[in-house]
């Protein structure tokens, strides 16, 4: 796509860090600056002249989304897409499992998808994208659904 990027993980503080190496999950007031210094970031890339910025992170409740959705309020024209990575249980255990030198244990999944708010119909700012198969298949259909999404709006624009 070739825009910038910015990697959550790189943004917890050290104190989050600690805590997920030890396999304990975070707590909202845990994410919270981290989720408003993503959000800053992005707005401030896009301030600096960048068309356009990619976040990744866990926005996994409503309200984290919430967080990232006010972007605009701070800079009028910048439009929010969120992409919905989504995958069985089963799969990311065994991805995350087999990743190494990452400081977040494959147990810590579970509580992921305990607190998981898959996205709601009335998100319509999110494309959902099924990473189950491989690398190069979740890469064209997201790109395939960004496209869309992207020229969707074109012609709501004009
Ligand atoms: N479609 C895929 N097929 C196989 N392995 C994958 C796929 N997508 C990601 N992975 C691997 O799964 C692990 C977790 O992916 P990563 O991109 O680090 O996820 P996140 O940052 O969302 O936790 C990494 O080791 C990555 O290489
Ligand atoms: O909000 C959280 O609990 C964390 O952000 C967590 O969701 C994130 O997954 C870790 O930082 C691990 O990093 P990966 O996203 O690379 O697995």
């Amino acid at each position: 796509m070739s825009l910038p990027y910015i990697e959550g993980d790189e943004f917890h503080p050290e104190a989050n860090v600690k805590k997920m190496s030890e396999g304990i999950p975070l707590t909202d007031a845990d994410r919270w600056d981290w989720l408003t210094q993503l959000r800053e970031e992005a707005v401030k890339r896009i301030a600096s002249g960048s068309q356009g910025v990619v976040v990744t992170c866990s926005a996994l409740k409503r309200k984290y989304r919430d967080v990232i959705r006010v972007a605009p309020y701070y800079s009028h024209d910048v439009l929010v897409h969120f992409i919905y990575l989504h995958a069985r249980e089963e799969v990311l255990v065994a991805r995350v499992g087999a990743r190494k030198g990452h400081y977040m244990p494959a147990s810590m999944v579970h509580s992921q998808f305990g607190i998981l708010e898959a996205p709601g119909k009335d998100e319509t700012d999110v494309i959902s994208v099924d990473v189950s198969g491989t690398l190069e298949e979740v890469e064209q259909d997201a790109l395939a659904k960004i496209r869309d999404a992207v020229k969707a709006e074109l012609v709501m624009d004009s």
